[in-house]
């Protein structure tokens, strides 16, 4: 299990903000093996600076990171998979030689990494360009190498920084599809993403940071069990003010009336919206990651 803990760090300011920038003010999350962890956080909320972290690239104030109960070493670094936000691809190699060149360094003997690089080159659909350079690739194909270069010493953690950004939907389901392989081979993967539909969608568990702290972390189901449900009401052609006194927020849209609310007596409120026009849909439902996201980071 990959264990972060309290971590803090705060950025050296300079004359203008003398006290710096508290970047991290104790995180703190674990990801089992086979599990997919969403990390997830508004623009500067401190994703990055924790990836960087476990990665060793910057160093905490405080706080710990650890890999099966020990503190993290540079030897388990070199076993894990990083895509870094600033990507670190060399624009002029070619694909196949540059995963290859990846593999090496790792350690990997010249026949692994060349088995390694047809493995991947296939599974992440890149055949056609294996003799290209990477400056030549469009940016989804440049993420598929750059993927490639992270899974191809056989990672045991995989910590990828916005993997998916800027990727269309085919693209997305190449790169979703090698991480659950991974996963279910036991790999702990660590994603942060803008895109909440996408975590909602492949995670297990999911980790909301603001400004430097956890706001939450769970599975998705415990998230939303903790939110609670939500009663949505579509009223048709409804008479005006019918939904007055009633709990919950009002949303109207040309002859629609929608009403969502998590409080309140539902049969009340069904009698009202049968009094008020054509119900077209009456029901609980639990809320959206983005919801939850929303109402966390509010
Ligand atoms: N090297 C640095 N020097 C000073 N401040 C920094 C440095 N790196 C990050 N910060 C600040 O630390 C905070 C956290 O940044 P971080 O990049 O970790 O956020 P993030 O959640 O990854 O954001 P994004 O979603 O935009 O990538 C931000 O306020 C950022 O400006």
């Amino acid at each position: 299990m990959l264990e972060i803990s309290e971590l803090r760090k705060r950025f050296a300011g300079g004359p203008d903000s003398p006290e710096g920038k508290l970047a991290l003010d104790g995180i703190g999350f674990a990801v089992r093996p086979g599990e997919m962890y969403g990390f997830v956080g508004a623009n500067g909320a401190g994703k990055t600076t924790t990836m960087r972290i476990v990665m060793g690239v910057l160093q905490a104030d405080s706080g710990s990171v650890t890999w099966q109960g020990n503190p993290l070493t540079a030897a388990d670094r070199r076993r894990f998979g990083y895509m870094p936000e600033e990507r670190g691809l060399y624009q002029k190699m070619r694909v196949a030689e540059q995963i290859e060149y990846f593999g090496r360094l790792h350690g990997l003997s010249q026949a692994a990494a060349t088995k390694a690089t047809d493995d991947l080159i296939d599974r992440l659909g890149l055949g056609e360009r294996r003799s290209d350079a990477v400056e030549s690739l469009s940016l989804g194909n440049q993420q598929r190498v750059q993927l490639a270069v992270a899974l191809v010493h056989d990672p045991d953690v995989l910590i990828l920084d916005e993997p998916f950004s800027g990727l269309d939907p085919i693209a997305v389901d190449t790169l979703a599809t090698a991480l659950q392989e991974r996963c279910r081979g036991g790999v702990p993967v660590i994603f942060s993403s803008h895109q909440l539909d996408l975590v909602e969608r492949l995670c297990d568990s999911v980790g909301i940071v603001s400004a430097g702290r956890m706001v939450a972390s769970g599975t998705v189901g415990d998230l939303r069990a903790a939110e609670g449900r939500t009663l949505r009401v579509v009223v048709r052609e409804a008479a005006p003010g019918w939904a007055d006194g009633l709990p919950g927020r009002l949303t109207v849209r040309d002859d629609r009336h929608e009403l969502a609310t998590s409080t309140g007596d539902d049969q009340e409120i069904l009698r009202r919206a049968m009094k008020a026009g054509q119900v077209e849909h009456f029901g609980y439902e639990q809320p959206t990651l983005t919801e939850i996201f929303k109402e966390a980071v509010a």
